[in-house]
This record gives structure tokens, sequence and C-alpha cells, in this order.
């Protein structure tokens, strides 16, 4: 029930396998670091979860509710999407004001105007934007806009956070304020958290388990600690002392 699994599943483009994955389980409550070299497959990983991507084959069991991936239907995939927040790298905002963007994922989950108005200035007031809320979204800073995609998903409480890179344009006061809510929700909301980031020592700060992904499978699973002072595979002490792999 209070795991989130992937087992048996495998992703292949033209011929290539990008990802292949034979079990995997996180906890609830937990930040995660996914860490690892470019074209590794941890975007496609988060896509998997996210069912952005259908794999050829694999489960998933999302604390509690069981799916098979390549046979899953639309409604059901949503109701589990739904649980799911998602923030990439580059935010893209809709054509309205910062509040309309912030509050339309309860628009679609059709709460009521009351409701909707007290967690939108909740939200807000979490990413420190409160008074940018009448502000039209496209005239946003990119450190701004990114603050706000993060608050369009906490404001329906996700379950589920899954980040792809998202403070790898951001500055170090905006990294900062984006890091602080994270883990301001991670341990107040027990919002599981899987987070991609190239940058080690964000994921050394943050994250409670580390893993690394090389050529498509998870090749190092650890508590944190553990990951960056005693990594056991070569890849990853390559990786994490700097030095060039591939
Ligand atoms: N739809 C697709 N068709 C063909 N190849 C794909 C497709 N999607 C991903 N790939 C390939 O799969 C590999 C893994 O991609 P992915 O984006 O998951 O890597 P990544 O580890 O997130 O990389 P980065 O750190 O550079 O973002 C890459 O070589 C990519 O080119």
């Amino acid at each position: 029930m209070n795991r989130l699994e992937l087992q048996n599943i495998a992703v292949r483009h033209d011929g290539r396998t990008i990802l292949d994955v034979d079990h995997i389980s996180f906890e609830r409550g937990k930040m995660y670091g996914i860490v690892g070299p470019s074209g590794a497959g941890k975007s496609t990983l988060l896509r998997v979860i996210n069912l952005l991507e259908k794999p050829e084959r694999g489960s998933l069991g999302f604390f509690g509710t069981q799916v098979e991936l390549a046979s899953l239907t639309h409604a059901k995939g949503l109701s589990i999407q739904r649980q799911m927040g998602y923030v990439a790298q580059k935010p893209s905002m809709f054509h309205a004001s910062v509040f309309d963007n912030v509050a339309l994922g309860l628009r679609y989950r059709k709460l009521d105007q009351s409701q909707i108005h007290a967690l939108v200035h909740e939200a807000l007031q979490y990413v420190e934007l409160s008074h940018l809320a009448n502000q039209r979204a496209n005239t946003l800073s990119g450190g701004e806009a990114q603050r706000i995609a993060l608050a369009r998903t906490l404001v329906y409480e996700p379950a589920l956070l899954l980040l792809d890179e998202p403070t790898a344009s951001l500055d170090p006061a905006n990294i900062k304020i984006f890091e602080r809510v994270i883990q301001m929700i991670n341990q107040k909301k027990k919002t599981t958290i899987l987070m991609i980031t190239h940058n080690l020592p964000q994921a050394r700060r943050l994250a409670h388990v580390c893993l690394f992904l090389f050529h498509g499978r998870i090749v190092e699973y650890s508590e944190t600690e553990t990951f960056f002072t005693r990594p056991a595979c070569h890849e990853l002490q390559d990786f994490v002392s700097g030095r060039m792999i591939c």
C-alpha cells in the first residue's frame, strides 16, 4: 500500500533498449535523487511512471493500485495521473493569469470557487509569489515561472511529485526557494518525491535515497550517504568523482 513499484519494465525504441528495470520500489514519504549520464534513461523512467510513455511490458504499483502498463485504459490511467505532479526543466505557462494557471488542476477536479481560492493562495504562499497572483503568466521571469509550475502541482496535493531537472536553469536564490518548498511538502504532506538532477550536491543535500542509471539500467540504489561515500559499482565511483564515463 505504501509503495510505488515498477516491475519487469522494458522500453525500446528503434530496436534499442532505452530502459530495462527488473524491479524498483519507492517508499511513501521519501525523497529520491535520480542521477546518471546523459541518455541513461532518467527522463524515460519518469515518463513511464507518469504514464506519458507506454513501455513494451511491465507493471506499476501505485500505492496499492496495480496496473499492467501495456494494457492500461485511459480512465484508469487518468485517475492515477491525477495523483501525480510533474515539473519539467522548462515550465510552460497557459496564456492566463498566475492565479488561473495554479487553479487549473483544481478546476479539472471540480472543486468549488471558495476552495480553489484558498488552495491557490496557500500554494502561492509556499513558493513566495502571492504578490504575482494577477500577473499574466507569460510575463514571468524564468525563475518565477518555475516556482509557479511547482505551485500548480502542489495545489492539488499529489501523492507523488516527479521532478525532471527542475532547477537546472535557475539562479541560486530561486534554487534555494525551490529546494525549501519541496523539502517542506515532503516533510509536512509526506509527498513522495522523485527528482532527476545533474547537480550531485543537490541530490546529496535533499534525497534520502539515490539511484544511478546507466545505459537504461538501475545499477546502484542506496541511502544517500552510502551512495556518495561508498559507491559500489565503478561507474558510479567515476561519476561521483567527476571522471568521464560513457
Ligand atoms: N521516442 C524516442 N525515440 C527514440 N529514442 C528515444 C526516444 N525517447 C528517448 N530516446 C532515447 O533514449 C535515451 C534515453 O533518453 P532519456 O531522455 O530518458 O535520457 P536522460 O537520462 O534523461 O538524458 P539527459 O540527462 O540528457 O536528459 C536517449 O538516447 C534518447 O535519445
